[in-house]
């Protein structure tokens, strides 16, 4: 049997996908998962390990595999990995879907992750990446979701409201 997700999250890494997933997750009454951590599950490294060893293209294979899989078998809260909707056919899959797109500006993105290893999308000058990763993947984030809430300057706790109103959704 397949299952749909309550509602898919999409949004660049720091974002505040598994803390709103999971505060989501528990308003809803429904489970929470995350491709990325499905797929360190199943590959029993860290993404970061995955991306030195295999490089981008090989992780974005793998990315795709796990999303079209926890798309099927999963009917609770789903965190998407930040670049997932890079892939065409995953956003195709996507269509159908309530999706909500978390976003923030850019200086909050550098005040969220700042320098962090564990994200090898921004070892090195992490505000110019921001920009640029941003700029590209803007309008890709925008074409998936069916809202969008901005993330700036609000706690968790208010981002998990505004979204469950946004979305329509009733709480169990
Ligand atoms: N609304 C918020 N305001 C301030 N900080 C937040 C907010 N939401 C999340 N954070 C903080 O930002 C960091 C990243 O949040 P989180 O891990 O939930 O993001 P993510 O989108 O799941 O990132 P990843 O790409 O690593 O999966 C955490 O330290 C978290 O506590
Ligand atoms: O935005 C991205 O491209 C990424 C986001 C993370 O969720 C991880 O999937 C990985 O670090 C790549
Ligand atoms: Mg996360």
């Amino acid at each position: 049997m397949t299952a749909a997700p309550t509602v898919v999250l999409v949004g660049p890494m720091g974002v505040g996908k598994s803390t709103v997933g999971r505060l989501l997750a528990d308003r809803l009454g429904v489970g929470y998962r995350d491709t990325d951590d499905d797929i360190v599950t199943a590959q029993g490294r860290t993404i970061a390990e995955i991306f030195v060893d295999d490089g981008e293209p090989a992780f974005r294979a793998i990315e795709k595999h796990a999303v079209s899989r926890a798309l099927t078998e999963h009917d609770g809260v789903l965190a998407l990995g930040g670049g997932s909707i890079l892939d065409p056919d995953t956003r195709a899959l996507l269509a159908g879907h309530r999706v909500l797109y978390l976003s923030m500006d850019v200086e909050e993105a550098v005040r969220r992750t700042g320098l962090n290893a564990a994200r090898p999308l921004l070892a090195v000058n992490p505000r110019k990446q921001w920009r640029e990763l941003m700029e590209a993947r803007r309008a890709l984030y925008e074409g998936v979701a069916t809202a969008v809430v901005a993330t700036d300057r609000r706690t968790p706790e208010e981002v998990t409201q505004i979204a469950l109103d946004a979305l329509e959704l009733k709480e169990a």
